[in-house]
């Protein structure tokens, strides 16, 4: 489909069942492929991000079974590291959560390995993580250009030791670093250099490992020890949360619809930090109830907001067009690497929020927006990203309706969107 019309919404309530976390699906596929056992995975993501994640596994000849809707897994883990008998190409799409850990994963293993991706995967960096793997001995090369994926590894098994990591573009190279560390020959020590960003994804890894039997020793989220030693266990069990970044769109969807709308799947129990999106729907003025694996938005009258976004900034993107319909102006700030995502967010977001008539001010790593008097109806380009059609899908609250150019794009992480944000609409 080129465009989806979204004609003016009314009302919008009802209950919808959020599919499993991006985040914590990559995880525990990655984590079950390298750890002793079997495990079986359920309410596991079936989108984009998820499907290369198992067709790398499935190369690197990790065996699983998956049920026909691709929600429930098992997987015959490898009780360590992979090995291949031949040179494989793993074409990683645009998943961060496949490219970042596997090209940890994979120096710790035996073969040569070229990790590919589509066009803005190699505008996505890696520097950071492949400097921290290359001081623990990793064999990496940059394909085309230094700093950036396609990459090839050579796997050597890395050593141990002090290895300082930069923190200040993605936490995903942390979380790679710490996913591989305990299988290192000795122990590691990770230090992170600068101020670390989206730290909450940090508490996904570390709770992840920890139910596939591995500990760490942190410190904040400045250095971390991991002892040598230690081997991923299969948990057994283990079901998949909703996605939290997925539960905010129909969240602002209550609060800006008037209506009342409950996400099941995802609650106060979660471990991932994305469900703090309610509390900045809650500063804006929604009425927000929590319950341990639901979470409940009631629609009122929303007042803009000043906040500092560092901590959720896949959900940040719901704030500035729930901005839209609040009265004042919203201000994101410190969420610099919005630019470094599936597009230039900011200047993405920037553009298309202009479209429809607002006042924004884009700055290197902030956004500042003035609703419009008026919302004027435009077809919103989605940039190949997911979530700028999702959270552009908020404006057929305005009385004009909206379009969304490859409404598809979606299928990152949510290809049912659209389908289900239709059934809680009237
Ligand atoms: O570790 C993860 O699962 C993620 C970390 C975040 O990325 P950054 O750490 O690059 O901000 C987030 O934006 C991404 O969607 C998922
Ligand atoms: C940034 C995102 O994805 P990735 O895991 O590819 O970094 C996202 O889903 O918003």
């Amino acid at each position: 489909m080129k465009e989806l019309h979204l004609a003016h919404i009314a009302h919008f309530s009802g209950e919808v069942n959020i599919p499993g976390s991006k985040s914590i699906s990559n995880r525990a596929l990655l984590l079950a492929a390298l750890a002793k056992g079997k495990t079986e995975l359920t309410n596991l993501l079936d989108s984009d991000d998820i499907r290369h994640m198992l067709a790398a596994l499935s190369k690197l000849g990790i065996e699983y079974q998956l049920s026909a809707d691709k929600t429930r897994c098992v997987i015959n883990g490898n009780a360590g590291p992979f090995s291949a008998a031949a040179p494989l190409t793993l074409f990683l799409g645009n998943a961060g959560t496949a490219m970042r850990p596997l090209c940890a994963a994979l120096t710790l293993s035996v073969g040569q390995f070229d990790l590919t991706g589509e066009p803005r995967m190699e505008e996505r960096p890696i520097g950071d993580l492949v400097d921290a793997l290359r001081k623990l001995g990793a064999d990496i090369e940059y394909l085309k250009n230094p700093h950036y994926p396609p990459l090839r590894i050579n796997g050597t098994g890395l050593t141990g030791g002090t290895v300082k990591i930069a923190g200040s573009l993605s936490s995903q190279f942390l979380t790679a670093l710490l996913m591989v560390a305990p299988l290192a020959q000795s122990a590691v020590t990770i230090e992170v250099q600068g101020e670390l960003v989206s730290k909450p994804y940090i508490d996904i890894t570390l709770a992840l490992m920890q139910k596939f039997g591995v500990t760490v020793q942190n410190h904040g989220y400045q250095r971390f020890d991991i002892a040598a030693g230690q081997q991923y266990i299969a948990p057994g069990k283990l079901l998949v949360e909703g996605d939290a970044s997925s539960a905010s769109y129909f969240l602002a969807a209550g609060a800006i619809a008037g209506g009342v709308v409950k996400v099941t799947g995802v609650g106060r129990q979660s471990i991932q930090g994305d469900v703090k999106f309610a509390d900045a729907l809650a500063a804006m003025g929604a009425k927000i109830e929590w319950g341990d694996d639901f979470i409940i938005a009631r629609g009122s009258r929303l007042q803009g907001i000043d906040m500092d976004m560092n901590h959720i900034p896949d959900a940040a993107m719901t704030i500035a067009t729930t901005a839209i319909f609040a009265t004042g102006k919203t201000r994101l700030s410190n969420i610099y690497n919005w630019r470094i995502k599936e597009t230039d967010r900011l200047a993405a977001m920037a553009t298309e929020l202009r479209k429809i008539g607002a006042e924004v001010d884009e700055g290197h790593d902030y956004i500042c927006i003035t609703p419009p008097k008026q919302v004027l109806h435009a077809a919103i380009d989605t940039y190949n990203d997911h979530r700028m059609a999702m959270c552009f899908s908020l404006l057929a609250f305005a009385d004009c309706g909206v379009t969304i150019r490859d409404p598809n794009c979606t299928s990152k992480t949510f290809p049912d969107y659209f389908s289900q944000f239709a059934v809680l609409s009237r």
